[in-house]
């Protein structure tokens, strides 16, 4: 039998081939193309409701219990709680990450992306073989599956020891550093958030519960994953998405962006794209911090639009239990006889794979309507996972 063994076509190469029409496999259905466009007019909608900004800097630097307990009563706390409950999305202001590493973060994997296709391929990540870290573009799930309009960068970024640094661009010199000492930032704004976030679920004097569940009482640590998504220009935005929507799996999700307009998540029933918040980081609750508050914090249903004009790049550090160490499910307290538990335990792994099988399924029946769909995973949080699938 003759094997025929072909490199994934990168997005990027399609579109630097000045195609004015994209091939089949990246036009959405019809009824998911209803509301897209290109991002940049979507962006103009200044009817638009507005993400919440939170500013979270009374809880940094982290400091000792009692001081943390002292500032614990702060308004933020509120804000971050409504925030987190009614969109499931805000963009945080006063983290505390210099801007000049929020600089040096987005010039390194600029830098990357700027390198010729070839030189990229040898990060080339390979899904079948189980090989998920590195440089990849999404392929499509099934024979009638479409495919998205980005090409990206996947690693592990902390902790360190689990790192595979031999995995990281070596290319530009910074790249290492730079990403290395973001993800160490990033660390502490996640502890800081968890404990924002926990203190509006169970008032002052608990803002520990999240992260001791998330990692049995200290034992284990947050992973954060890092994926640097690059969407190339595309000649027909209106036909075709970045990234196609979902929830995210992880307990927190962390998004910078190169200040073009992409993003769009749903709330109250319509999709509303992003703004540009300079200096801010935007922050989505997902899977995994929606099942521990019992469904008072929702994981946000989101997706990526293209554009004509502007290549469009953003990093994302996903937070995350540990896969198989911590068992997820409503934090005790919030369960209680008026408000029975939502969720069944299971493991971050577990949930991982049940969300692909149940995405699966769903390939292999006769496809509902995507109205549908999405209600039916702003509902049961179900959706995509998307850094693990690729
Ligand atoms: O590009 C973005 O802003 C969002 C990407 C995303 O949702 C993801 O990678 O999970
Ligand atoms: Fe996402």
């Amino acid at each position: 039998m003759e094997s025929t063994l072909q490199l994934p076509a990168r997005v990027e190469a399609l579109s630097l081939s000045g195609l004015s029409a994209i091939p089949p496999e990246y036009v959405r259905p019809a009824d998911e193309r209803a509301d897209l466009g290109d991002a940049f007019d979507l962006a103009r909608d200044h009817t638009a409701p507005r993400i919440p900004v939170v500013d979270i800097s009374p809880f940094l630097p982290l400091a000792d219990d009692d001081k943390q307990q002292q500032r614990i009563n702060s308004e933020c706390v509120e804000a971050a709680r409504a925030a987190a409950a009614d969109w499931g999305v805000m963009h945080i202001a006063g983290h505390g990450i210099p801007a000049d590493l929020m600089d040096r973060l987005r010039a390194a994997g600029a830098a990357f992306f700027a390198l010729p296709i070839h030189a990229k391929e040898a990060y080339a990540n390979d899904p079948a073989a189980g090989r998920l870290q590195g440089y990849g573009s999404r392929l499509a799930t099934n024979a009638s599956g479409q495919r998205e309009w980005e090409d990206y960068l996947f690693h592990l970024l902390h902790p360190d020891a689990l790192a595979d640094h031999a995995l990281w661009p070596a290319h530009p010199p910074d790249y290492v550093a730079a990403t290395r000492e973001f993800g160490r930032r990033i660390r502490e704004v996640a502890s800081a958030l968890l404990a924002i976030l926990s203190a509006g679920l169970l008032g002052p004097g608990r803002g520990d519960a999240l992260e001791k569940e998330l990692t049995r009482a200290g034992d284990d640590d947050l992973r954060l994953q890092l994926k640097i998504n690059y969407y190339p220009r595309c000649p027909q935005p209106e036909l075709a998405v970045g990234v196609e929507a979902h929830t995210d799996v992880s307990a927190l999700s962390f998004i910078l962006h190169n200040g073009v307009p992409g993003l769009q998540v749903r709330h109250a029933g319509r999709w509303v794209t992003a703004r540009d918040e300079p200096g801010t980081i935007i922050v989505h609750v997902g899977d995994a911090l929606e099942i521990l508050s019992n469904g008072r914090y929702t994981s946000v249903l989101h997706r990526g639009l293209v554009n004509r004009e502007a290549v469009r790049v953003s990093w994302v550090v996903f937070c995350e239990p540990p896969p198989d160490a911590v068992l997820l499910r409503p934090l005790p307290d919030l369960v209680t006889t008026d408000q029975p538990a939502r969720f069944t335990p299971r493991t971050f792994k577990q949930h991982l794979d049940r969300k692909l099988f149940k995405k699966h399924q769903r390939q292999l029946l006769p496809p509902p309507s995507h109205n549908e769909q999405h209600q039916q995973e702003d509902t049961d949080g179900g959706g995509h996972h998307r850094h693990q699938i690729n």
